[in-house]
């Protein structure tokens, strides 16, 4: 597919709240007539190849990195060299400088996501080996922490499925929450609506705005104690669908064209879920795709989860802003935090392309054991 040909797919397809806004960093972002003439990631553009059809996702055993790093004499030795290691806020968050991740042998790895799933999200500054490391090595570090997940309608680099990108540019002129909402901030927990969501999730930007495309991450262990024990004791019982039809539809919808990989899902997941290496328990729904809790009234359901949701996006004093720079890579455990883009230069004519490697986890475990998942 030529340049012209990827970009016009854009423009037709963005197709997930997330997948179409952008900026460089490394790189040029100054507008141009063509925005991808010498651009330094042009091979890292997102395709929509419209052939492009897979099977449902099957289970699998999901063994956790994490759980490895238990038994290590020295949890953290991978941090023994760094810089610098501060914590953001209090909830979540850890800023590492003087470490290189493209470095990281396997015990490494494991140790990184025992911290991840502490606390929840872990930013690297830095980063330029591991980002100009490419595709293939994206692939291999991704693999480590879990089975990569295809996403079934944003866009990917041109043979690399396993990579979902974000992308705005001059050309891609549209954006689904400016169209129809007042906000752009959209709280979610990626693609929960699979049987196995995500785990350990890594994201960095190829480019970026001059200011602004930050990205706010909330601590979902952080959102459940702030509720009282009887209504937590309520919601440990319940458990809710997650969907993926709306994000399939949106992606079909005429005016934007885009594919859908996979047929969409919908899977039924606790409320409350437990961290399968740390036991924490976290908060497990999400604007973006719960739908319903199973077994309330529509009104019963509505109210519960309007609440959740309007108490996830007032909580500032639990939530951590990442702000990029050049050759930062961010990595969160989707099991026990939310996040949202926040598209704030929707009107600069800049670029924002950012990739995201998305291995699966576990089926979320229920903080109550007796609740019933199979119905
Ligand atoms: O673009 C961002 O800041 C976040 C994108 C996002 O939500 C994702 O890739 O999962
Ligand atoms: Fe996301």
């Amino acid at each position: 597919m030529s340049t012209a040909q990827t970009i016009t797919q854009i423009a037709e397809s963005l197709n997930d709240s997330l997948s179409l806004r952008s900026p460089p960093n490394q790189a040029n972002n100054a507008p141009s007539s063509d925005p991808q003439s010498g651009y330094r990631y042009a091979h890292l553009l997102p395709a929509f190849p419209k052939d492009e059809h897979y099977p449902p996702l099957t289970p699998f055993d999901h063994i956790d990195p994490a759980a490895r790093a238990l038994s290590h004499p020295n949890q953290t030795a991978f941090l023994d060299k760094a810089q610098s290691v501060i914590e953001i806020t209090p909830n979540l968050g850890t800023e590492v400088h003087g470490v290189n991740l493209a470095q990281l042998d396997s015990d490494g790895r494991d140790q990184l996501a025992l911290l991840i799933a502490r606390r929840g999200l872990v930013v690297f500054r830095d980063q330029q080996e591991f980002i100009d490391r490419g595709p293939d090595f994206y692939l291999e570090w991704g693999r480590h922490f879990g089975r990569l997940h295809i996403h079934p309608t944003s866009g990917h680099p041109e043979g690399y499925p396993e990579l979902h990108l974000v992308y705005k540019d001059a050309n891609a002129t549209f954006n689904f929450e400016r169209d129809d909402s007042i906000t752009t901030t959209l709280w979610h927990s990626d693609v929960s609506y699979e049987l196995q969501p995500p785990g350990v999730t890594t994201f960095f930007l190829l480019s970026q705005p001059t200011t602004g495309g930050d990205t706010l991450f909330t601590s979902q262990i952080s959102t459940l104690k702030r509720l009282s024990p009887q209504f937590v004791a309520f919601l440990k019982t319940l458990k809710a669908v997650h969907s993926g039809v709306e994000q399939a539809e949106f992606s079909r919808a005429g005016k934007r064209g885009g594919v859908v990989r996979r047929d969409p899902v919908e899977h039924i997941h606790p409320l409350v879920r437990k961290h399968p290496v740390t036991g924490q328990e976290a908060l497990y729904v999400n604007r973006q795709f719960t739908r319903r809790i199973v077994g309330l009234k529509r009104e019963e359901s509505d109210t519960i989860l309007r609440l959740l949701y309007d108490h996830i996006d007032r909580s500032s004093d639990l939530q951590a802003r990442v702000k990029w720079t050049p050759n930062t890579v961010v990595l969160w455990d989707n099991r026990n935090t939310a996040h949202s883009a926040i598209v704030d230069y929707g009107d600069s004519k800049e670029r924002r392309h950012g990739a995201r490697i998305t291995p699966q986890a576990e089926r979320p475990i229920p903080a109550w054991e007796g609740l019933d998942l199979s119905a």
